[in-house]
């Protein structure tokens, strides 16, 4: 049974896959909760409260993925949660709706004076003349960012009559045609737009884009919303230019520091606030909570997940292509670790057959996580294995070749240390399974599975006799014996399947054999 720690307010109906799901414990508690075991936990939900740091991660070493019901991850520390193999996903389309329609409520609010008007009558005062209102019709909108937010932006905007202007790199020409938008530079937007709406993501890029030196350019009276993430438009410039009159109006949903306690912009009458609400509606909740929560039982299942902010994406029919061959894969990077007994510098994979129409980057991956299970202490999957190979100062070489050695497919593997050298090919049969078909110079068929023992040893009579006769005065079943050799009475190599591993006497007593040059257990 995996525990799943829902530590941030994420709705219970949307929880219900995993609720559902009688392999699944949930706690929903703070991740600073005595109550919480945060040792035991595989899997953790969270929204924009919890800030999941690399400190919080290293007391919970079963951590398996860290799921976000919505966008932004910036709460979480994803780089180290890559280093140590933690899978990071989001909701990245669930709440586009809702946050596009609170920031269009913010907008009109802003225009008409609503939450300035409401709070006069409340006092019990009619000021009609004092609230007097800008219509947003024939206004030019300037969006920063035309990801899914700003998109269903610009086509409320359209519908209210506005004109809008588009800042996005990453915007083809046509698609701002196609979209009925004016793809514009930043400057342009700072300059003509009467209201400036920001839909980035906080970057390094974006980070103050909207600084002192942007606001200088703007008209003066513009209305500016962030609905995004705080720190987008730089608080401090925009609180000098609110106070010099220059901006007629501001509308905020996030800051740089949320709650924002005593913050010089909450002063002024023309700026209104709602606190981090745009993704707050029963939907949006109801729509990223049972997409995460769908999401963490698809991996729990065994299956891809497909919202991975760290792992290459991978569609589900792809995957069952990639399946067997990602075993086969994980097995022989296990099987070469156990073997190869020094330091490797190198490991070069060599792909031929049908798996060369497949994702073979992910297969190089599945290799890795496979040499290094075992090897060293951290959790190596998909997500970290090409990093820690690189840390270790391993190499990892791809190659794709047309000789497949007579099997549909094969998936060959060399590890290269100071000294020597060792290869191991696999191929995958349909309707028979994964096969190991070379082993350190040695043809050889057998399956990569279970307790195998692998024997060098000198081809001569009785050998397999010897082995044998050991293995019987104690009592140990062999399951499956497969043998190779390269020519008669030269070099040769077994390898042997058994119920259960050997005792390391039983292991001497066979290495003690005359004819056994070396023998090696290989656990899989
Ligand atoms: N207030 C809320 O509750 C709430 C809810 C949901 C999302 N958000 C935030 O809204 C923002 C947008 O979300 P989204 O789902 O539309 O994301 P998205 O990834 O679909 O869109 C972001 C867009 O920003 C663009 N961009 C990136 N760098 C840029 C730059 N330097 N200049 C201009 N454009 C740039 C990207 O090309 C992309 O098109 C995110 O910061 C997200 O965290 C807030
Ligand atoms: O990035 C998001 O999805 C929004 O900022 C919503 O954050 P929340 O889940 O904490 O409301």
């Amino acid at each position: 049974m995996y525990q799943i720690l829902v530590a941030d307010a994420i709705s219970e109906e949307g929880l219900y896959p995993l609720l559902n799901d009688t392999n699944a414990e949930i706690i929903q508690k703070k991740t600073d909760d005595p109550e919480v075991d945060l040792s035991t936990i595989e899997a953790l939900l969270v929204r924009s409260a919890t800030k999941v740091t690399d400190e919080l991660m290293a007391e919970m070493p079963k951590l398996k993925i860290i799921a976000r019901a919505g966008v932004g991850v910036d709460n979480i520390d994803v780089p180290a949660a890559t280093k140590r193999g933690i899978i990071v996903i989001n909701a990245p389309d669930g709440n586009t709706i809702s946050t596009a329609e609170h920031t269009f409520a913010m907008m009109a609010s802003l225009m008409r004076n609503i939450p300035q008007a409401h709070s006069s009558v409340k006092n019990l005062e009619w000021k009609r003349n004092q609230y007097v209102g800008t219509e947003l019709f024939g206004k030019s909108l300037g969006i920063v960012g035309m990801g899914r937010i700003g998109s269903e932006i610009a086509k409320r905007a359209k519908v209210f009559g506005m004109s809008v202007l588009v800042f996005d790199p990453f915007l083809t020409k046509e698609r701002a045609a196609k979209l009925g938008v004016e793809s514009s530079t930043l400057d342009e937007i700072l300059q003509r737009s009467d209201i400036i709406t920001v839909h980035t993501p906080l970057t390094p890029e974006t980070r103050g884009i909207i600084n002192e030196e942007a606001l200088k350019k703007t008209k003066k009276g513009v209305r500016l919303l962030n609905c995004a993430r705080g720190g987008i438009i730089d608080e401090q410039d925009l609180a000098k230019y609110v106070a010099n009159g220059h901006v007629g109006g501001v509308a905020l949903d996030v800051f740089e520091t949320e709650p924002p306690g005593e913050h010089p912009l909450l002063k002024y009458e023309n700026v209104i606030v709602t606190p981090h609400l745009g993704a707050s509606t029963k939907e949006a909740q109801l729509n990223v909570a049972t997409q995460v929560a769908q999401e963490v039982r698809t991996y729990f299942e065994g299956n891809p997940v497909s919202n991975s902010i760290n792992l290459p994406a991978i569609s589900k029919d792809i995957y069952e292509k990639i399946q067997p061959f990602y075993q086969i894969s994980k097995q022989i990077g296990n099987i070469l670790t156990q073997c190869v007994k020094e330091g490797v510098h190198e490991l070069s994979i060599t792909y031929s057959g049908s798996v060369t129409d497949l994702e073979t980057a992910y297969l190089t991956k599945a290799m890795l996580s496979g040499f290094f299970k075992g090897r060293i202490d951290v959790n190596v999957n998909e997500v970290n294995a090409l990093l820690t190979a690189k840390e270790r100062g391993i190499t990892v070489g791809e190659k794709i070749s047309t000789d497949a050695f007579g099997y549909d497919n094969c998936i060959s593997v060399t590890a290269k240390g100071e000294e020597n050298a060792f290869t191991v090919r696999g191929t995958f049969i349909d309707h028979y399974g994964p096969r190991i078909v070379y082993l350190n110079g040695f043809n050889i068929d057998f399956l990569p599975e279970g307790n195998l023992l692998y024997i060098q040893h000198m081809d001569r009579p009785g050998v397999i006799g010897h082995v044998g006769q050991v293995l019987g005065d104690h009592h140990i079943n062999i399951a499956t014996m497969q043998v190779g050799r390269k020519q008669a009475g030269g070099e040769a190599i077994m390898v042997l399947a058994f119920d259960k591993p050997l005792s390391d006497k039983e292991l001497s007593l066979l290495n003690n054999l005359d004819e056994i040059v070396s023998i090696n257990p290989i656990i899989l």
